[in-house]
């Protein structure tokens, strides 16, 4: 069964097709990569999968509801969680505290707010910073703390917007790793550019080009696609 079902989405700036009839499953449990050279479209896209932006064609269909018509603030309590930008981190609260924040938004009562903050912390493999200033973390760990305020909330549906993008080559090995662990139990969306780690978590991949659908497939039928190589990965020749 799909978790999030998109029809015909489609957004239109001023006469420029930034996404184009786009039909989209993904089905529970399941990791997916949505990946396209600058300016495909996976932005645009996203922001009407959660909310930020209206389209203006198509439908949007989560856990059974037709949210097209949902503000973002009501499909994150339905269980959509996206990453929270490091700007929206608070840098003079500790780290503990602004998970706490995040988790607030969709988790009542005091202790499941308490084990949600402390077992999100866990999996992101920050607990023994709890208590730092969210400020004093290094710029990889600030990134973990992103996810670990989505994973907070519980979330069905886990997007994650580029999490891998300036992190060192271990912390990238780590993120690997908690990706791999969150399989089965949270459906993840990852917009991610690099396409090792695209290769190594994820189950079935989008490729966007020019806002339209390009090829779907298993991560090793991507790397193969011909097209594929011609628009996005800068080798091969596109069939014609
Ligand atoms: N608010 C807007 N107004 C006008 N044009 C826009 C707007 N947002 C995006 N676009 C255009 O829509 C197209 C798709 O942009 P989008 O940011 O969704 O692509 P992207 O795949 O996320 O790119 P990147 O990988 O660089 O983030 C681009 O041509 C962009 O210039």
């Amino acid at each position: 069964m799909s978790l999030l079902s998109a029809q015909g989405l489609t957004k239109e700036f001023n006469g420029l097709m930034a996404v184009e009839d786009v039909t989209l499953e993904i089905p529970e449990g399941q990791v997916r990569a949505l990946i396209g050279p600058n300016g495909a479209g996976k932005t645009t896209l996203v922001g009407m999968l959660s909310g930020r932006t209206a389209p203006s064609a198509g439908t949007v269909i989560f856990d059974d509801r037709d949210v097209t018509a949902w503000p973002a603030h009501k499909r994150i309590a339905a269980g959509m969680g996206y990453t929270f930008q490091i700007t929206s981190i608070f840098s003079n609260l500790s780290v503990w505290e602004n998970v706490a924040l995040a988790a607030r938004r969709t988790v009542s009562g005091r202790s499941d707010v308490e084990n949600a903050v402390n077992s999100s912390l866990e999996r992101v493999g920050l607990i023994d910073h709890r208590s730092e200033e969210a400020g004093d973390l290094s710029y990889g760990h600030q990134r973990l703390l992103e996810i670990a305020m989505g994973l907070a909330q519980a979330p069905k549906l886990l997007i994650l917007d580029e999490p891998t993008q300036g992190l060192a080559d271990g912390e990238v090995a780590a993120f690997n790793q908690l990706i791999l662990e969150l399989a089965g139990t949270t459906t993840v969306l990852l917009i991610e550019h690099n396409m090792d780690v695209v290769m190594q978590v994820s189950d079935f991949v989008t490729v966007l080009d020019a806002g339209k659908i390009l090829f779907e497939g298993i991560p090793d039928d991507v790397k193969a696609n011909v097209a594929v190589q011609a628009a996005y990965l800068g080798g091969g020749h596109a069939a014609a």
